[in-house]
């Protein structure tokens, strides 16, 4: 486990990175941070294997502080991929996932053969193995980082933005291939994102920081997305942000309750016009925007931004003229998401989904 405990990073300018993070890191899950451009996510990162050192605090992994220990051991016991894969550009690539193996005392021999065991693993073809970064696509490069990183079979991996310079399509494959090397090999993955649709799809629990380093909420994706834990989250998960391949796939799964006048919606009421098109949502003296969906013409992405900044949870469904014809609340589109995401597999009868079904959400 990693544990940060008051762990802050204030540069030597006054720049406050991090202000004093306490957070846990279980093992054998994939843990996310999520945030905006700066909010700290490389910088907690780094704390973990001393390329950052804290300024106060401390980061604990299996109960010993790291600042014990050697750094250059405690780096090799923790695989690290970062964005753009930061291959040795010299080295082939059987040479560049042999590099850790070969730094931990193992005979070129046996160091090249886990390494050729590797690139199978992360499903590149044995061709590959003699060429030169340079002579692979980018998403193949980061396969080969993927690769280098578990080299030495580390308990911990640290994994920096290691998708986000490949396009779209790679990208959704070689988070599918994380999915399924984590499923195979557990391992303590702490995974920095600024793409909220890849934390959801990846993380076991997704930290959604905000400036500073500062946790606005810690969640497994299904609460997330249902239970936001304020505005400024929903803000971050709904529009504009992520959540990109959703705008794909239709609205029209998403099951609409009838309005009635009699559902609570955690105190807010809809407001209509004569013509029975949303106005506000009002509670007491508060008034906020209905935000809505048509079921027959948009996206799920719209479906869910809708549910997630109406202030009353509930989405409000319309018809091609714009006039209200139900509702649909978070948790019913997070459903309609997860059912929409698996589709071949057995239809589970009753009940919410399990965290871990809904992060494929991005399929
Ligand atoms: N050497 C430095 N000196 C001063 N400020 C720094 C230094 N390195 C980073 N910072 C600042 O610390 C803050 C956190 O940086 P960090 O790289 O951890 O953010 P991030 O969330 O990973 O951002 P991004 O998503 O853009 O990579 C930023 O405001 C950044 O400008």
């Amino acid at each position: 486990m990693i544990r940060f405990e008051g762990a802050a990073k204030r540069h030597p300018d006054g720049t406050v990175a991090v202000r004093g993070l306490d957070l846990e890191v279980p093992a054998g899950r994939t843990t996310v941070l999520v945030g905006p451009s700066g909010c700290g996510k490389t910088t907690i990162l780094r704390m973990v294997n001393r390329m950052v050192e804290p300024t106060a605090g401390r980061v604990l992994l299996d109960g010993t502080d790291v600042a014990a220990l050697p750094a250059a051991g405690l780096r090799r016991g923790i695989g690290y991929v970062i964005q753009q894969a930061g291959l040795f550009p010299h080295r082939r690539v059987i040479d560049n996932v042999a590099t850790v193996p070969r730094l931990l005392g193992w005979d070129r021999r046996r160091a090249r053969a886990r390494a050729a065991e590797l690139l199978e693993l992360v499903g590149l073809p044995p061709e590959t193995a003699r060429r030169y970064p340079a002579q692979l696509s980018g998403g193949q490069q980061q396969r080969v980082g993927v690769a280098r990183a578990l080299a030495a079979d580390p308990p911990v991996l640290l994994m920096d933005e290691p998708f986000s310079a490949v396009d779209p399509l790679v990208r959704a494959g070689l988070q599918e291939e994380l999915l399924r090397l984590q499923a195979e090999l557990g391992k303590m993955v702490l995974f920095v994102t600024h793409d909220i649709e890849e934390a959801v799809r990846l993380g076991d629990r997704v930290v959604v920081l905000r400036e500073h380093g500062e946790i606005a909420q810690l969640a497994d994706p299904h609460t997330l997305l249902t239970a936001p834990a304020d505005a400024g989250v929903a803000a971050f998960l709904g529009r504009d942000r992520g959540l990109r391949g959703l705008g794909l796939r239709p609205a029209g799964s998403v099951p609409v309750a009838a309005l009635d006048d009699r559902i609570a919606y955690e105190g807010w009421q809809l407001v209509l016009d004569p013509d029975g098109r949303p106005e506000h949502w009002v509670r007491g003296a508060e008034r906020h925007p209905a935000p809505v969906f048509a079921p027959s013409r948009d996206s799920l992405r719209s479906a869910l931004d809708a549910a997630l900044l109406a202030p009353s949870g509930h989405a409000v469904a319309v018809d091609t003229e714009g006039r209200a014809v139900g509702t649909a609340s978070r948790a019913a589109v997070v459903e309609a998401l997860a059912a929409d995401s698996t589709p071949a597999a057995p239809a589970e009868p009753t009940g919410a989904p399990l965290p871990g079904q809904v992060p494929h959400a991005g399929r």
